[in-house]
């Protein structure tokens, strides 16, 4: 670090007590009970000792010491207060940087068997991104009391426990003006679990990085507290483990599950509509958990106020915390995601074609991708690079937001079971020949590319398989889309077909 890096950002204690002595006497009280906790990525958190605390600084106080902490770090900075009690017995002590080499190891190599349980070939050599190498080198010295390194016990393959996706971390998100309070609330519920925003819900439309941010918190909960108990599940999966527990009449066995969880991330809580048993389900356990001050985190489709057929109760309890939305990200913020990509996956595309994806997929982050995707692989297979007259002959399908027909899972069966000349029996059915399994991937993966629809109704749609199977199926096929040109030319032949009976029906 330069001097003059170091003069710009001074010790937390420093920094805090000077962005305090310029408050007005009035606000000054308050912020003098409170105590700099760590500042990351323009997040500073600072811990109190009670709710009428916290609600003075963030009501009367917040304002004025964001503005003058941002003045003095030379960045965006976002003050989130957390209640800084003692931490309950059973939040565990974080780990130092120096035991994470060791719990990649752990986490490699038990993947495979706890992801194991997958269609087709599930061996495929994907180790990719297995470690998860969150930044852990803030720019912060102090550790708050709860938080001093003890001893602690390494547990093996947490992030497969909790069943984390390795590509989702804080360091491969991007953020922009579209998403960066939610990525604030996000960083933040994970370095202080249960104290900085509880529950925190985080809704925005499809394809714009919820489960993203959901997994990358349990990865840096986990990162930080390595023996925390870190739990990701979908609410659909919830729901089936509701059903399966009552026909099975082993509830008791379902609540012990879910309640010896420290930090619980529920993804599509729009799910849980209309499921009467499963809310009253969930109602316990969320109470369970926040009564303990454990996190939790939600995802949503739309703000919780809006979940109409949600019970009362549970609405309620959703706001309590801290919503925060997602929005489409811009242009720039667009571009920066495909540079990200391309660099995360080492894909070559020069700046002119990444602008002309990012100015025709607007809306859609999971397009965005599979635009660059399609493209890079095209050039793969051709022994080409990627130049724009390349892009925009593969790319000639996409159009403009807004004249987008859509796309039913129908119109992706139908046509390739056609294509492929099966039936849509076959494809939902239990016979894996090689072909059928092969015709069976690439329509999971046309669901994933083409539709709104989560993992859990795309496996539930082909014949009640689980989403993990839907996720193989997803990295398979981008994986064969480079290595085979009969896979390549499938996968685009197919997506013409369905997107043109889209335009006609
Ligand atoms: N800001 C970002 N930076 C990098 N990648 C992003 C960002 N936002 C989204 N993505 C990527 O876009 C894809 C879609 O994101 P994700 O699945 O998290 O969206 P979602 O909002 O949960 O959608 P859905 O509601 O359909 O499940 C993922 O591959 C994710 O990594």
């Amino acid at each position: 670090m330069t001097d003059a890096q170091e003069r710009a950002t001074p010790d937390l204690g420093t920094l805090w007590t000077a962005a305090v002595d310029t408050l007005s006497p009035g606000a000054r009280v308050w912020a003098h009970n409170a105590a700099p906790i760590s500042l990351h990525e323009g997040i500073f958190i600072i811990g109190v000792a009670d709710d009428l605390t916290r609600a003075q600084l963030e009501s009367r106080v917040r304002p004025a010491l964001e503005h003058e902490l941002t003045a003095r770090v030379g960045r965006e900075v976002r003050l989130i207060v957390t209640i800084d009690e003692p931490r309950p017995e059973s939040v565990p002590a974080p780990r130092g940087p120096d035991t994470q080499d060791q719990a990649n190891v752990d986490e490699t190599t038990s993947r495979q068997s706890d992801l194991g349980v997958v269609e087709g070939d599930a061996t495929d050599g994907d180790t990719d991104g297995d470690a998860d190498d969150a930044d852990l080198d803030g720019d912060d010295d102090f550790v708050p009391s709860w938080a001093q390194p003890r001893p602690v016990q390494i547990r093996r393959g947490g992030a497969v426990e909790a069943r984390l996706n390795p590509r989702y971390l804080f360091e491969n998100f991007v953020i922009g003006s579209s998403n960066r309070f939610a990525h604030a609330a996000a960083v933040a519920a994970s370095e202080a679990p249960g104290k900085a925003y509880n529950p925190l819900v985080i809704h925005g439309e499809s394809g714009l990085g919820k489960t993203h941010l959901l997994h990358a918190i349990g990865h840096y909960v986990l990162n930080l507290y390595p023996s925390s108990r870190v739990r990701y599940v979908n609410s659909e999966e919830f729901t089936n483990d509701v059903i399966n527990a009552i026909s099975e009449n082993r509830t008791a066995a379902l609540r012990q599950k879910y309640r010896e969880i420290d930090v619980l991330l529920v993804d599509d809580i729009q799910f849980l509509e209309n499921k009467e048993s499963t809310q009253t389900e969930f109602f316990h356990t969320f109470n369970a958990l926040h009564n303990e001050n454990k996190q939790i985190v939600m995802t949503s489709d739309r703000p919780p106020k809006n979940l109409r057929t949600l019970e009362e109760r549970l609405r309620n309890r959703f706001e309590w915390g801290l919503q925060t939305e997602m929005l489409p990200p811009d242009l720039e913020t667009r571009i920066a995601i495909l540079r990200k990509k391309a660099a995360l996956e080492k894909l070559t595309a020069p700046a002119d074609v990444l602008e002309f994806i990012a100015s025709k997929v607007q809306t859609n982050i999971r397009e965005l991708e599979g635009a660059l995707i399609r493209a890079t692989a095209f050039a793969n297979l051709q022994n080409q690079t990627v130049d724009m007259q390349l892009a925009q002959i593969v790319l000639k399908d996409l159009v403009a937001e807004g004249e987008e027909p859509e796309i039913t899972v129908g119109m992706i069966m139908a046509q390739t079971a056609a294509y492929s000349e099966l039936t849509i029996d076959d494809l939902c059915g239990a016979n894996r020949s090689r072909n059928l399994v092969l015709a069976r991937q690439i329509a999971m993966y046309l669901c994933r590319e083409l539709t709104a629809m989560s993992l859990p109704q795309i496996g539930r749609e082909f014949g009640g398989r689980d989403h993990t199977t839907v996720m193989h199926a997803d990295r398979k096929i981008r994986k064969l889309m480079n290595e085979k040109h009969a896979v390549f030319n499938q996968v685009t032949e197919l997506t013409n077909r369905i997107k043109a009976q889209a335009r006609q029906s």
